[in-house]
């Protein structure tokens, strides 16, 4: 088998490098490279590693045919096209803990420097002037420090601030009463934190709703003497409005990690009094690097060798233990969403995924995929697992998942219903040994097939002879028939036939099928 190639294209510890080799992968480092260069190279890769410089843009996934999971070594994805990557299949996952202690360190060490103005005082120190009653600083003890976005950096940011004994206050709209207890914050509105707090830090996403969230008229309603820090995104201050704030004194200070445009050779802000930056260091320790370097390495080794997925940011998290238990789940979900689809010629604005028994202990979200995946691929060959559900929600079809945890006839199964303008009709699968997908129920009538390669569907009145026919006729175009699997309604009314065979069927040939004596359909199918 070939090993799966992997290029990192920033700068990352080396670890990440050793564990992509010792996990089965052959690997490139090349950092530093233009837009152009990386489109030209990345045709050969199956995983891309990235920090925040690699930009990976629909132009780069355009170049990427065989790319199938991009992995961040950090927390931000906001250098990637993540609609992009999902709608070509590509697993986008980042590694969402490994510099959180470090960037909430980074933003209370920018809290002091800018309480005690060290970088200016180490700066006239060094330059000769002794400037002793120059600084005069704010004790942090008894201040109210403002959180905006209280996720996992805020809140290693809070306890950090509690134990300095300030009071924290925080702004989150997705902080629930009891994590805010439990946090030790006072949770409040942005107005209210804007009002009270002496320091506020921001450490949210860059979304729609949090751009500009310190915009002019926000700064306006902080207390006078507020000092600022963003360890977060450029993006969600207005750097000029704080550049105003800061030259009229109302802010007394700000400290910027991160840039609106960056890398920020330049700004109106370099040079004000009370300004320090620092270029986008928050994430910037060997810990921290260390950390989420072997997290990227493993997790992308993990998926492109074994399948199993983590921190996936557009796909559902399938644990390497997991994978092995749920991957004969897939692969059955996916056969009998494939059979749906090939056999659904109607518009299907529902499709119902009800797991009974055993499946029903498993993570529902792959197997739900896999159908989708097997569901839709009759429409096009690129759908995946992880575009699938993306595709379902563009073409507004809805998706119901049931559970029902008692056993029926079989110790676990899968069935996959869809509704039609004719009604709903419905097809079922087991696992035999656990491992061997097997249909076992279509349009309700019992029959029992593999669902494998070519194979060939038949509807037809049970009748004598009928078996006899179908034989003659695929023996007298050379088609050896593989397996037979027959079921019926009732006897003498609607039967099944879903045979296996050796190679494609002709159309032809389902013609002539089609024309034999009581068959009132013929359907090829491909697994
Ligand atoms: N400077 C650096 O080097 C560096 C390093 C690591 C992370 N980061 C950035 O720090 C930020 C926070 O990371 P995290 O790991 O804590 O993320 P997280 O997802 O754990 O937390 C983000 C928090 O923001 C909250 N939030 C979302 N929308 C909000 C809104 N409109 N108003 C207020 N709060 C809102 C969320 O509810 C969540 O609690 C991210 O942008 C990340 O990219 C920067
Ligand atoms: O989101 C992150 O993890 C940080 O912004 C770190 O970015 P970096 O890996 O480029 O230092």
């Amino acid at each position: 088998m070939t090993k799966p190639k992997v290029l990192i294209s920033d700068k990352m510890d080396p670890n990440a490098a050793r564990i992509f080799e010792e996990r089965g992968c052959d690997v490139d480092i090349i950092t530093g490279e233009t837009p152009e260069q990386l489109i030209a190279r990345i045709g050969d890769y199956d995983g891309l590693a990235i920090r925040s410089s690699t930009k990976v843009t629909q132009a780069v996934l355009d170049a990427a045919p065989k790319l199938k999971v991009i992995g961040r070594a950090g927390i931000g994805v906001d250098n990637v096209d993540i609609p992009a990557a999902s709608a070509k299949g590509v697993v986008v996952m980042n590694t969402p803990f490994g510099n959180s202690i470090t960037t909430a360190e980074h933003a209370i060490a920018l809290m002091f420097a800018l309480a005690r103005q060290l970088p200016e005082a180490n700066a006239q120190t060094q330059q000769g002037l002794w400037p002793k009653n120059g600084f005069m600083g704010v004790e942090v003890t008894g201040k109210t420090l403002g959180l905006i976005g209280a996720g996992n950096i805020g809140s290693i940011v809070a306890s950090r601030a509690l134990g300095l004994k300030m009071k924290v206050v925080a702004f989150d709209p997705f902080l629930t009463p009891e994590r805010a207890v439990e946090m030790g914050v006072e949770k409040v509105d942005l107005d209210g934190l804007l009002a009270r707090a002496d320091f506020i830090t921001l450490h949210t996403p860059l979304t729609d709703q949090t751009r500009n969230i310190l915009s002019a008229e926000n700064l306006a309603k902080t207390k006078k003497g507020v000092r600022i820090i963003n360890c977060a995104r450029g993006g969600l201050v207005d750097e000029a409005a704080l550049k105003e704030g800061l030259d009229s004194g109302h802010i007394a200070g700000a400290a910027l990690d991160v840039f609106q445009t960056e890398p920020a050779k330049d700004s109106p802000l370099f040079g004000t009094p009370g300004f320090i930056c620092t270029p986008h260091l928050g994430a910037s320790t060997t810990e921290a690097q260390v950390n989420v370097a072997l997290q990227v390495a493993e997790q992308m080794a993990d998926f492109l060798v074994s399948g199993g997925v983590t921190n996936a940011l557009n796909m559902p998290s399938l644990s390497a233990e997991e994978a092995p238990k749920l991957k004969p789940y897939m692969a059955l979900a996916e056969k009998l969403g494939s059979l749906v689809g090939q056999l659904t010629r109607d518009s299907v604005p529902r499709i119902s995924i009800h797991t009974e028994g055993a499946a029903t202990e498993l993570n529902q979200k792959p197997i739900v995929a896999a159908v989708l995946a097997g569901f839709l691929r009759v429409q096009s060959d690129t759908v995946n697992m992880v575009n699938a559900p993306f595709l379902a929600k563009e073409r507004g079809l809805e998706v119901r998942e049931v559970k029902t945890e008692r056993e029926g006839d079989y110790h676990t199964l899968v069935r996959v219903s869809v509704k039609t303008e004719s009604g709903e009709r419905s097809v079922a699968g087991t696992l035999f040994n656990n491992v061997e997908p097997r249909l076992v129920e279509m349009f309700g009538i019992k029959v029992e097939a593999e669902l494998t390669g070519h194979m060939m569907y038949i509807v037809n009145e049970d009748a004598p002879g009928f078996i006899g026919r179908i034989g003659t006729l695929l023996g007298e175009n050379g088609i050896n028939i593989g397996t037979f699997n027959l079921g019926r309604r009732n006897a003498g009314g609607e039967a099944v036939l879903l045979l296996s065979v050796d190679g494609s069927v002709s159309e032809d040939v389902l013609k002539q099928a089609c024309e034999l004596p009581g068959v009132k359909m013929v359907k090829a199918l491909s697994f």
